[in-house]
């Protein structure tokens, strides 16, 4: 069987993906090429039946999609080698925040097919959120195959490519939020005198639950938040603690600076 899609640097937001087409069931081990700098990383994904190369240009001529997954501080360091294997038809597929497909024109070549990708963590379980924007160079069915892909473990939002940086917050440093929310809650329910792990559970569930209700209830997010809104109720005393501290201005201060980032990683 042919290779379909190449990885360039298999680290954390990979290895969630790749998770997520295994449960897919949609796409086989021997459809899938890597190539990560750290040896004991390759032979890793060898041994699961991975197809490892020992060089990017090796995966770059054989992959018709490379997906670019190294950081944003090490994508210069992959240019040369890119060039030595892209062809006219390589689709490059990039998850890496802040690069431009601009960017990629300019470092390595003016014609280079590009489809950006803003992917999620939470890809691992198949519940991954990307959202993505192509050059006009790409055709349709070049599209089509990286949307079956990515949409074996997730749903997709084409965007504007002038919000890829504005989506980072919305999506893929998010989950990011709602770990650290959860640890804080959970520490303080271990406090109050529950184990850890139960107070995880319980949070972890309420927030898949209330994400359920977002998506799915037909509620509007104003009238959600109102069922909670009970008059002298333990809600409102929450929120109203929350808001006094700064809840609001936290969040959207946080959004900024995620957003602030991602620019700056494309200028580096
Ligand atoms: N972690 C996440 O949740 C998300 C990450 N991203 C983007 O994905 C990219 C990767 O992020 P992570 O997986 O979290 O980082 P990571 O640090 O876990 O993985 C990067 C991988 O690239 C490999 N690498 C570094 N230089 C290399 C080279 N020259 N050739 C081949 N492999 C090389 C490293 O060995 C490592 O395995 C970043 O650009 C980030 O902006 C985007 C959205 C979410
Ligand atoms: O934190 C980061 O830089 C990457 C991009 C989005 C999520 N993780």
């Amino acid at each position: 069987m042919s290779v379909l899609v190449g990885f360039i640097g298999a680290g954390n937001i990979v290895k969630a993906i790749l998770t997520g087409i295994d449960k897919g069931g949609k796409f086989t081990h021997d459809e899938i090429a890597i190539f990560d700098r750290k040896e004991d990383a390759r032979e890793n994904f060898k041994s699961d039946g991975y197809i490892v190369y020992d060089s990017i240009d090796k995966l770059v001529k054989n992959s018709p999609i490379i997906v670019v997954a190294v950081t944003p501080q090490a994508i210069r360091s992959i240019v040369p080698d890119i060039k030595a294997g892209i062809t006219e038809k390589t689709v490059l597929l990039s998850v890496v925040a802040g690069i431009s497909t601009q960017w990629y024109k300019e470092n390595i070549d003016e014609k280079s097919k590009v489809i950006r990708c803003m992917p999620t963590l939470t890809a691992q379980e198949g519940m991954g959120s990307f959202a993505v924007c192509k050059s006009e160079d790409i055709t349709d069915e070049e599209f089509k195959d990286v949307e079956k892909f990515l949409s074996s473990c997730g749903i997709l939002e084409k965007i504007p490519e002038d919000l890829m940086d504005e989506v980072v917050p919305l999506n893929g440093s998010a989950p990011g939020y709602f770990y650290h929310m959860a640890n804080v809650v959970a520490n303080e329910g271990e406090k109050m005198g529950f184990d850890k792990e139960v107070a995880l559970r319980l949070f972890a569930q309420t927030m898949k639950g209330s994400a359920e209700t977002i998506l799915n209830s037909g509620m509007s997010i104003e009238t959600l938040e109102s069922k909670l809104r009970l008059k002298g109720g333990t809600t409102i005393a929450a929120l109203d603690k929350m808001d006094e501290l700064g809840f609001e201005r936290c969040i959207i201060e946080g959004v900024r600076a995620c957003v602030a980032r991602s620019k700056e990683l494309g200028k580096l």
